[in-house]
């Protein structure tokens, strides 16, 4: 088996801009307990450690009191109306399908590592007719942690046959510090959902379009 440097990419505000979507969803289901909704902008401080804590964190920014069972509820009337109305209005970064070819065409591996669920992952990415292009998709419910630990970014690289080194791409500090503790170089994107500015994330490069995202840049990464 040849050996291909592999290019993991986080999800929700990397690969795809989703968060209008996730932000519809959460407002529905606010909105059966008659909690005011959230903007768009919002995304930022809701977004990044998967459903259950955007239920958490909206409930929490609201001043509402919650239990388990209150979340649960809320969750799963959030999932069932995200779920049915995928893909909604969840699209490719500008430049993101074209990096993809140039990645693929230079003989890189693709990956995907995201805290959302897996199943969601999954549904989402064949919607928009995606997942063909990754050796492997993982969710924040697919292995015993998720990023910011280390560990789903090593055991993707495990997953992904022939992979030995990869880079991982994301939008937030988990993607960052997920890279760092499995050793993995890190890029950020500005245009993500990262609730403090990128350029404080200690990530190793900083991009502002996927226009910088060569095979070049990956190769030099890996080298360094
Ligand atoms: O859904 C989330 O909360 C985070 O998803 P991400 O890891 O793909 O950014
Ligand atoms: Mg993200």
């Amino acid at each position: 088996m040849p050996q291909s440097d592999l290019v993991i990419f986080d999800l929700d505000g990397t690969l795809l801009d989703t968060g209008a979507d996730l932000v519809e969803g959460l407002n529905h289901a606010l909105a059966t307990i008659d909690v005011a909704p959230f903007e768009n902008a919002d995304v930022n401080r809701l977004v990044g450690q998967g459903t259950r804590v955007m239920v958490q964190r909206a409930l929490d920014i609201r001043g509402v009191a919650h239990d388990d069972e209150k979340v649960e509820r809320l969750l799963t009337v959030f999932l069932d109306h995200y779920e049915r109305s995928m893909p909604g209005a969840s699209k490719p970064y500008p430049g993101m399908l074209e990096c993809l070819d140039r990645l693929a065409a230079d003989g890189m591996k693709l990956a995907v590592c995201t805290n959302k669920h897996e199943r969601l992952a999954r549904k989402l990415l064949d919607l928009l007719d995606l997942s063909s292009r990754f050796a492997f998709v993982g969710g924040g419910d697919t292995f015993s942690t998720r990023k910011p630990d280390g560990g789903p970014i090593l055991a993707t690289i495990e997953k992904v046959e022939g992979a030995t080194r990869a880079v991982m791409v994301g939008d937030t500090h988990n993607d960052v510090d997920a890279a760092k503790a499995a050793g993995v170089p890190a890029i950020v994107f500005d245009f993500g959902y990262s609730d403090v500015p990128v350029t404080t994330l200690g990530a190793d490069r900083v991009l502002d379009s996927y226009e910088g995202l060569t095979a070049e840049l990956v190769h030099d990464m890996l080298a360094d």
